[in-house]
This record gives structure tokens, sequence and C-alpha cells, in this order.
């Protein structure tokens, strides 16, 4: 059994989700609130350890009102346990689980499960499916996928998402090397994924997009 994934992200309307190393606020305020809303809503959220590293997010529901202990588990792939143990998500605000592979230096995986729970998935990148598995059994039921663009791709790749929400703000950014929705080697034209839209909806200068997956 998997979790039920739902990923969620904003994008400029060229479709960039940050410049090549840094992050950005692309949608507006009630977008991250209702965000913070879905946040409440999902048993974890997951990120790729490049969104650790170039960003150090939270991942907790700090834009309204919640108790520390509604806060979803906070996952991340990483495969060989590059997270530097002071990263905002290995702090006490919410359970955090690091998925690496077992080529992950044995050492640095030590260290981190004094911070937080560490599971091994794979053998050079983390193996996604297995990895699911795994906390499906662990009691996460339902996920919050927050990018970035290469495990987005890997996720879809893996058939995993179940459902998309995109919030495309009112910017432009352009730029070869800035970061789209999907990155990854790409689909072959017979193999892209197909989506089935199910709401449009404006919230003030942004446009939420949501769809179902139909693989
Ligand atoms: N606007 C938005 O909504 C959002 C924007 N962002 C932006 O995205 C950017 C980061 O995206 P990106 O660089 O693509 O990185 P990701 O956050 O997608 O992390 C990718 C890394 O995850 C690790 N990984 C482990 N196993 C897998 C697997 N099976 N498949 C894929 N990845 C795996 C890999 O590193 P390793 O092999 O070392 O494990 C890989 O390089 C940041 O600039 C951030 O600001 C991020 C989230 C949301
Ligand atoms: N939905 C959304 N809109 C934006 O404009 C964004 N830049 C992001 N980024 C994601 O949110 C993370 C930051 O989370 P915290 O506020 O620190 O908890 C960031 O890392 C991206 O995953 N999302």
């Amino acid at each position: 059994m998997k979790p039920y994934v739902l990923l969620n992200s904003a994008m400029t309307v060229d479709g960039k989700i940050a410049t090549n190393n840094s992050s950005m606020k692309i949608s507006g305020k009630n977008d991250l609130i209702r965000v913070h809303t879905l946040r409440k809503e999902y048993d974890g959220i997951m990120v790729g350890i490049n969104t650790v590293l170039i960003d150090n997010p939270k991942l907790t529901i700090h834009k309204i009102n919640c108790k520390k202990s509604e806060n979803p588990t906070r996952i991340i792939v990483d495969s060989s346990a590059r997270i530097p143990l002071d990263s905002k998500v290995l702090n006490d605000d919410a359970k955090t689980i690091v998925i690496v592979s077992s080529k992950a230096n044995k050492a640095s995986v030590e260290l981190l499960k004094e911070k937080c729970n560490v599971i091994i998935c794979g053998s050079k990148q983390v193996n996604l499916k297995l990895a699911l598995d795994k906390l499906y059994s662990l009691g996460i039921k339902s996920i919050l996928l927050e990018g970035g663009s290469t495990l987005n791709f890997s996720m879809f790749k893996e058939k995993l998402i179940d459902e998309v929400s995109i919030c495309i703000g009112s910017k432009i950014l352009g730029g070869y090397d800035s970061k789209t929705f999907v990155d990854g080697e790409g689909f072959d034209k017979n193999d892209c994924i197909n989506l089935k839209i199910k709401k449009v909806e404006k919230i003030d200068d942004d446009i939420l997009l949501k769809y179902d997956v139909i693989y």
C-alpha cells in the first residue's frame, strides 16, 4: 500500500519554480495560507534534499494557527545523507524522517539518527516505491509533496502522484537554468503524464489549477 500523494507547487507564468540556486516567493499571501491549511490535512510533507539545501525550509504549519502536535511529519529524500545537522527541518517543531539509500556514509547516518528517524530504501538513489511503502507502514497515509523539480519528475515516473495542485503566480522568471515545475530527464512524447482538470480558481493575482493524474 502507498500513501495518497498530492503534489503542490507554485510556478511563474513561464513554468519556473525557482532560479537555479535560490528560493523565491512565487505565490501570494492567500495562496500560502491555502498551502498551510493543506499541510494540516496531510500526515507527511515530502521534499528532495536540494530543496532543503537551497531553501532551508521549516516545513511546518506556521502561517495559520496550529498546535505543534498538528504539524505533519517532514520527509526528506536524501540518498547520501547530505542534510546539514543544523537544517530547520531537523529542529523539534515536528517529527522528521530522512530517507537515505544504502550508499549513505554510515557515520553520517548515525549522527542523523540522533536528530530524527532515518529509513534506508534502495542502493543508489532512494527507491521511492519502497520508501512510500515503508512510510505507509509507519502510519503515513497521505503525503503533500512540495518539490523540487527533480523529485517531482521521479515521483511521476514511478506513478506515485495521485493529484496535482499548481498555483501560477503572475510573474515571469526566464533563464535557461531556472528550475521548472518538473525537470529530470523528461518523458518521451508517447509517455507524457496526462492530467484531468478538476478546478480553476483565482486567488488574488494567482491562478490555482487542480488536476487528477491519469495513469
Ligand atoms: N516554487 C515551489 O513551489 C518550489 C520550489 N522549489 C525549488 O526547487 C529547487 C530544488 O529543486 P531540485 O534542484 O530539482 O531538487 P529536489 O528538491 O527535487 O531534490 C533532488 C534531489 O533529491 C535526491 N533524490 C534521492 N532519491 C531521488 C529519486 N529517486 N529521485 C529524485 N531525486 C532523488 C537527489 O539527491 P541525492 O542523490 O543526493 O539524494 C536529487 O538530486 C529549489 O531551488 C527550490 O527553491 C522547491 C519546492 C517548491
Ligand atoms: N506553495 C509555494 N509557494 C511558493 O511561492 C513557494 N516559494 C513555495 N515553496 C515551498 O515552500 C517551502 C518553504 O516552506 P516553509 O515556509 O519554510 O515552511 C519551500 O522550500 C518550498 O518547498 N511553495
